[in-house]
């Protein structure tokens, strides 16, 4: 196999992933690998909302630009920062084993949230996280926090909020294991779609790559990871949604559990759905998305979604 270059973000975490999956070719299919460092728009435009901007394809585009003009073969991404649908012309090629799917409650002060005092001030730019903690904790502040991992873990330090709510995966990836003060119970804080999974895209028209990648995906990953992308895909998924989904496999089940707060109000109450089935391939585990997004229609998601 010829020289394989990775389009990254630089990131701590971003490289991170892409020195992973780079390791991993060289080990799994004797690859020579190479990075491609680069500063995608979404790394720039830190003062703002993302969703307010364009939302997920803004972490993502510049890689995909390094990958037509052929500067780059592959681009490394965690999973919850890949639109539903890529442009024409690209694939995602492989998923990876997903490290812990949840999300971690970081303090200097308490040790979970239900140790914050009334009227506690938590630090969120996540419209998924902020549904799911005024559901939990109606008294909360919850004020933005954007910014890389080290900034937000920077911006806690310096006395900004009394916890922030991050991923736990990027925390582990990065050996901030320890700022982890608790985890969140997967079904009381249901993660985003992907959290914690790896994904690879290469250009479409690459057969050679596309096939060798995919020996490296993780089915039980790959399924539960496509169940959860049709929910947000039927539900016309941008991250401007307030939306959660995360499947598990537990006993051969994979279980879907999805969760969709109000953008504007978010003290709404969540509209709430389980689904589970044993899918062997991407068009069950989709068809099992699909069921859950209806789910949450009848309950009246459409009211929902409309202004968002
Ligand atoms: N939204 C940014 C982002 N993209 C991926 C991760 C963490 C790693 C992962 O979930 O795979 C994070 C940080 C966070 O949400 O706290």
């Amino acid at each position: 196999m010829e020289k394989i270059v990775i389009a990254t973000r630089e990131s701590r975490l971003a490289l991170w992933q892409a020195e992973h999956v780079k390791a991993l070719l060289e080990q799994r299919l004797g690859a020579t690998v190479e990075l491609l460092g680069m500063t995608t728009r979404g790394d720039q435009i830190l003062d703002r909302s993302l969703s307010k901007v364009g939302g997920k394809g803004l972490f993502v585009k510049e890689l995909e630009t390094a990958l037509e003009e052929d500067r780059a073969q592959l681009a490394v991404h965690s999973l919850k920062d890949v639109p539903m649908d890529l442009p024409e012309g690209f694939a995602l090629v492989a998923i990876l084993e997903r490290e812990d799917p949840r999300d971690a409650f970081v303090s200097n002060q308490f040790a979970s949230l239900d140790e914050l005092p009334q009227g506690a001030l938590v630090g969120t730019s996540s419209l998924r996280r902020v549904v799911q903690l005024k559901n939990l904790r109606p008294d909360l502040r919850i004020e933005p926090l954007r910014g890389n991992l080290d900034t937000r873990l920077r911006k806690l330090d310096e006395g900004g909020y009394d916890a922030i709510v991050l991923a736990a995966a990027g925390l582990k990836r990065l050996g901030l294991g320890q700022r982890i003060r608790s985890c969140f119970a997967l079904d009381q804080m249901i993660p985003c779609a992907g959290q914690g999974a790896l994904g690879l895209e290469v250009r479409a028209d690459a057969a050679a790559l596309t096939q060798a990648l995919g020996t490296l995906t993780d089915q039980p990953t790959w399924l539960a990871t496509q169940a959860e992308r049709a929910v947000s895909r039927s539900l016309g998924g941008s991250c401007s949604m307030p939306l959660a989904a995360h499947a598990r496999w537990v006993d051969g089940q994979l279980q879907l559990e999805v969760a969709l707060g109000h953008p504007e109000h978010p003290e709404r109450p969540l509209l709430k759905a389980r689904v589970q089935g044993q899918p062997t391939d991407e068009a069950a585990a989709r068809a099992l998305g699909l069921q859950a997004a209806e789910a949450l229609r009848t309950q009246g998601a459409e009211d929902y979604l409309r202004c968002a």
